[in-house]
């Protein structure tokens, strides 16, 4: 045998790396007595939502005012206190919505709305002036204040970069000031862009000259926002800057800290959540991530990450597949179906271990909220594969468990279980679990509930001629009554039915006693040359109360071959007799 040592290749994929530079070397951020680590979160942050804003002006064809106003009402549905709606000096569309929440009184009292504007003299007035008339709101400033953006965009040095941020600051206030109620609550947000790529001491002595104008203190907090407007580093680097920003910003208590994460590199969900570990007190986001490029982050994942860690994550969203629907019209985007906690697909095994342990979890949850008188509360979800319980976001259990030529047994007899309450026993549930993979691999793709039950049915109970099955079988039980025999025994009168081929069916009466129902029927079909033994036997009800019907399930050896059968019907008795004339027919198929 030989051995393989490592490779020593250089740029072994021939890909143009010399183009770029490791994060860290051009933004070296040095916290090396950092204690987010440690930290815990323990309490959902203040959310703000930009599906308005940065969400709206990520669209291919942006909200008209009527899917606006259903997103508007969705966010004040789950429970949003702060939602960013647009940018109203920058379009007709954005001034002319946030004109319509003020007129037609659509912003609840506990509800502060935010707008954008640039640090431009004549954006900021029109930005202020769309408010009138608003009791309380927040006005948003940004300016870029990165490197490649003081070079390229703006041509400006640091302190021109800062200036820009003052005078802006300035001209808010003072036209706040001038133009607003003595009784309009007015908040201040600021966001030096592209923060993560800022100098990290620059970005602190911008966001306190910032402060010096708008003077935070109690009952006049400032917001700042710290984006990863473009994410360009892992989420402990931004965490380490977070937790700079939060031990060094003056005035601390009096400001709210803020992550704008967008999803560049497919982190911003950790960004966030290491960003909270470090200190911020508000997450900004968008539902579903949908925002520029690869979206803001989503605050759909960020508040069941946390609520799936038994912290009320102060959104409610109960019926995601409500809001699902509601951001897919507004936003005319579709939601992937493995998008975390929403997609179709999240709450679904197709693999067959997956859904072998899926279905004990759930039979162990079963008896552990039985043991409990019932109270799903106080056992604590630990089901194999779902993070949640699939029922408090308003998932049914049936989507669970899907199958297809990947499933195996567990996954056949949940959905047998869930969608027709049939228990089958687990020898059985072998032997069905290979007649749907033979299926399976014939016809490929996945078997719905309804397919697996015309499987089972074909299979099973030959004589079913709903669902558009063709009855078969050459056995027919008609009739059957039993009666106290000899001392213990049971006498047992039945009619059979015999399909022969190309002639009239037979009739039969057979008649015989056994020390059950069960014996006496075999020893009845013995009689006229049905040659079967009960091996195994298992029974249950379908529904509760007088009008249940049964199930039963008979393991037999048919002249050999050993199989199983199944009875459904109102009578116990019949329905076990029906399961052994199941078997002898499988047997003769
Ligand atoms: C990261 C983000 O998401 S930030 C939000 C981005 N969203 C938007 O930009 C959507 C709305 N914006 C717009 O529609 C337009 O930019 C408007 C209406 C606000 C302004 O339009 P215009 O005056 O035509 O400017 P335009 O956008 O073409 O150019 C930007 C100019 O503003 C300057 N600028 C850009 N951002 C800022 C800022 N935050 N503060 C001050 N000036 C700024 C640029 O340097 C540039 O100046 P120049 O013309 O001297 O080179
Ligand atoms: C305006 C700011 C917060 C922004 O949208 C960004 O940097 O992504």
């Amino acid at each position: 045998m030989k051995t393989q040592g490592r490779s020593s290749r250089q740029n072994p994929s021939g890909m143009p790396i010399a183009k770029y530079r490791h994060f860290l070397d051009v933004n070296p951020v040095s916290l090396p007595d950092r204690t987010w680590p440690d930290n815990r979160i323990l309490k959902a942050p203040r959310w703000l939502s930009t599906d308005l804003r940065d969400g709206n002006q990520a669209l291919i064809e942006p909200m008209d005012p009527a899917r606006k106003k259903l997103m508007f009402e969705l966010l004040i549905e789950l429970g949003l206190k702060e939602i960013e709606i647009g940018f109203p000096a920058a379009s007709a569309a954005d001034l002319e919505f946030c004109r319509s929440l003020v007129e037609e009184g659509l912003v609840p009292e506990d509800v502060t709305i935010s707008v954008l504007t640039q640090s431009r003299q004549e954006i900021i007035h029109k930005t202020v002036d769309a408010l009138e008339g608003l009791p309380r709101a927040v006005v948003h400033l940004y300016n870029a204040t990165s490197p490649v953006f003081r070079r390229v965009v703006f041509h400006n040095d640091k302190e021109a970069t800062k200036q820009l941020a003052v005078t802006g600051t300035q001209e808010l206030v003072a036209y706040m000031e001038k133009t607003l109620g003595d009784d309009v609550v007015a908040g201040f947000e600021y966001s030096p862009e592209i923060f993560v790529d800022t100098e990290l001491d620059f970005a602190l002595e911008v966001c306190e000259a910032v402060m010096d104008v708008w003077q935070p203190g109690p009952d006049r907090e400032i917001v700042i926002n710290l984006p990863t407007t473009v994410e360009r580093c892992t989420p402990n680097v931004y965490a380490d800057q977070i937790e700079y920003m939060s031990r060094n910003l003056s005035r601390r208590e009096h400001v709210v800290l803020s992550a704008h994460n967008h999803n560049d590199r497919g982190t911003g969900i950790a960004t966030a959540e290491l960003a909270m570990l470090a200190g911020v007190d508000r997450v900004e986001g968008c539902l579903f991530g949908q925002g520029e490029r690869t979206g803001n982050v989503d605050l759909v994942t960020l508040a069941l990450n946390l609520f799936s860690q038994g912290i009320d994550p102060e959104l409610n969203l109960s019926d995601i597949d409500r809001v699902r629907r509601v951001v897919e019209h507004c936003t005319q985007m579709d939601v992937p179906p493995r998008t975390p906690y929403g997609g179709d697909l999240v709450y679904t095994s197709f693999s067959g271990s997956h859904q072998d342990a899926i279905k004990k979890g759930f039979a162990d949850r079963a008896r552990k909220v039985a043991e409990n008188g019932g109270d799903e509360n106080a056992v604590i979800w630990d089901v194999p594969y779902l993070p949640l319980d699939p029922k408090d976001v308003g998932r049914t259990y049936e989507a669970v468990v899907r199958v297809n030529s990947q499933s195996g047994k567990g996954g056949v007899s949940y959905l047998l279980s869930s969608t027709r309450q049939l228990d089958l026993p687990r020898r059985m549930q072998i032997e069905l679990s290979g007649i749907v993979q033979r299926h399976a691999d014939k016809f490929g793709g996945e078997i719905t509930a309804e397919q697996l039950w015309r499987i089972f049915a074909d299979e099973y109970l030959p004589h079913t001629e709903a669902d558009g099955l063709s009855p078969w079988g050459k056995y027919r039980l008609a009739s059957a009554t039993v009666s106290a025999g000899d001392g213990s025994s049971t006498a047992l009168e039945a009619r059979v039915v015999e399909r022969i081929e190309g002639k009239r069916d037979k009739r039969h009466l057979i008649e015989a006693s056994g020390n059950g129902p069960i014996d006496a029927f075999v020893a009845a079909l013995s009689t006229i040359g049905v040659d079967v033994h009960v091996l195994d036997y298992a029974e249950h009800a379908l529904a509760s109360g007088r009008d249940a019907t049964a199930a039963a399930y008979v393991e037999c050896d048919v002249a050999g071959q050993t199989l199983w059968g199944c009875g459904i019907d109102p009578s116990t008795m019949r329905a076990s007799f029906n399961a052994i004339i199941s078997a002898v027919n499988r047997a003769a198929r």
